[in-house]
């Protein structure tokens, strides 16, 4: 376990001026900054998923499964930058001091917290290299890759967000989602990298609960900004943006971005019906870059046919967010929930054509038709990965089980989830009562207890949004509900 020194000074440069900081040596005037949290869901696409990429229309909603961070500043003279992702055994620390902060902050390269960054600027991607070149160089080839993209992630962002004033950081992360299985994974922790770094340069305003929601939106939208930012830099390809933008926002949305130099739009569905649905992980280790590229080479090949492909998801997303926003549309009956299956269907077949399924997809697929007892599709990338069935109202509980044995007896993995979860969320101060309160009433999770959270339930438990009574309430939200 790392021995931390806590006492650190948070600052940053998100005043939009390019003038450097004073000296290290002055006394700085910031008040330190508590260790804190943040935490964003994973997201299951309900529809259009790879259309999205070309501009069509895709509906997305967040799971109950998310990413949480904890940040926790050093004292003053340590001017260290610290990773702690177990997930994927990552542990990595720059010096502050050696990171190329001045090809970052050159006149026409510097970004600011409010930026729109739609593409990633080759040059500093190249001054980042060296400094990721020496992430995990003990582990294989495959391992590295992923350590130095969520490396990348980070850096990107930091480098882009802070300045060398930047204080000594420790960022320890765990997910309770499972990684490159198209539940967002990625998504999930650049939202929570982009919104530590936007705290700690201070230009964030709330979470709190009498925020205006048109305050909270423009917090959402910067957040989700930068963490499209992350996503890029994980994907190493172009993505949407679907994935981050339900991770920041929560609930459920129909994301549509036809012009990349500009936001994408984007249509809240606060209403997104409870839709029973069972999600399978096929085990099946993808990644969302190949997939992407195997559209991508597809359109080449073929560009008329891939565009009516696409233009078919398109519609099939449309159809779906009509049916849906229906008054009649009842989630318990069976006539709305056939109407909705079909058009599962179909997307999943024009995803089968699209190249992006997989044999053990194809097995869920038709497990569940053989049962007749609902509408499946891949969810995500595909190449492995989820996939979702929406089952009919009424199946018996013996078809469900005989289901359940012949997926865990051929290595799936079943995931009890529910949709429309909460968006990106804050604990600032990274005290929670846990039932072990101390005299002030809370437990403060430091990084020792943090990582010794046992498995997903020992995160949720420890510092998850929802506690055994509902909701925990000190974890904040922005509101951006009207
Ligand atoms: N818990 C985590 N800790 C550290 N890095 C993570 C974690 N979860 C995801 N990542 C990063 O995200 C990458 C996975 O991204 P990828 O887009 O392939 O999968 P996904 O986001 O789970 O699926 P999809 O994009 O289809 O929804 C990993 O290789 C890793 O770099
Ligand atoms: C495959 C894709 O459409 C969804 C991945 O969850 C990629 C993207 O939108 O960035």
């Amino acid at each position: 376990m790392e021995n931390v020194e806590v006492n650190g000074n948070g600052n940053g440069n998100g005043n939009g001026s390019t003038r450097r900081r004073a000296p290290l040596n002055r006394k700085q005037s910031t008040p330190m900054m508590p260790a804190f949290m943040v935490s964003a869901p994973g997201k299951v696409i309900v529809f259009g998923e790879h259309a999205v990429v070309y501009g069509k229309a895709a509906i997305a909603a967040a799971v109950s499964l998310r990413s949480y961070l904890l940040v926790t500043a050093l004292s003053k003279s340590k001017r260290t930058i610290s990773l702690r992702f177990p997930d994927i055994n990552l542990s990595h620390t720059w010096n502050i001091d050696d990171l190329p902060w001045s090809t970052f902050s050159q006149p026409g390269k510097k970004k600011y917290y409010y930026d729109l960054v739609t593409a990633l600027d080759p040059e500093l991607l190249a001054a980042m290299k060296p400094h990721l070149a020496t992430v995990s160089l003990d582990q294989p080839d495959d391992i590295r890759k992923v350590h130095q993209s969520s490396a990348s992630c980070f850096l990107y962002l930091l480098l882009s967000l802070g300045s060398q004033s930047f204080p000594g950081c420790l960022y320890t992360l765990r997910s309770t989602i499972p990684i490159g299985a198209g539940l967002g994974s990625s998504a999930s922790i650049s939202v929570c990298l982009a919104a530590a770094l936007l705290l700690q340069i201070r230009t964030l305003s709330g979470p709190h609960p009498d925020q205006p929601s048109e305050e909270a939106r423009l917090q959402i939208e910067r957040i989700n900004r930068w963490a499209f930012v992350g996503e890029m830099c994980i994907h190493g390809t172009i993505a949407s943006g679907v994935d981050n933008t339900v991770a920041t926002q929560g609930k459920a949305v129909v994301f549509q971005r036809t012009d990349y130099s500009k936001p994408p739009r984007v249509k809240p569905l606060w209403n997104f019906p409870e839709l029973p649905l069972l999600l399978v992980d096929t085990r099946q280790p993808k990644s969302t870059a190949v997939e992407v590229a195997k559209v991508a080479a597809l359109k080449k090949a073929h560009p008329q046919i891939t565009e009516s492909i696409l233009h078919a998801i398109d519609k099939v997303s449309e159809g779906a967010a009509e049916l849906i926003g229906r008054d009649e549309f009842d989630s318990e009956e069976m006539a709305s929930l056939e109407d909705l299956g079909k058009l599962m269907t179909i997307n999943h077949g024009l995803l089968v054509a699209l190249g992006v399924s997989h044999p053990r997809l194809e097995r869920i697929r038709e497990l569940v038709d053989h049962e007749g007892i609902g509408w499946t599709k891949l969810t995500g990338a595909g190449g492995g990965g989820c996939a979702i069935t929406l089952l009919k109202p009424g199946v018996s509980p013996e078809k469900l089980k005989r289901l359940e044995d012949t997926l865990e007896r051929e290595k799936y993995r079943k995931f009890e989830t529910t949709l429309g979860c909460d968006g990106v969320g804050v604990l600032l101060p990274a005290v929670l009562k846990n039932g072990t309160e101390d005299d002030m009433g809370g437990e403060e999770i430091d990084q020792e207890k943090f990582l010794k959270a046992d498995g997903i339930e020992g995160v949720e438990e420890l510092v998850g949004v929802q506690g055994d009574g509902g909701d925990r309430e000190a974890w904040k939200f922005w509101r951006v509900e009207d």
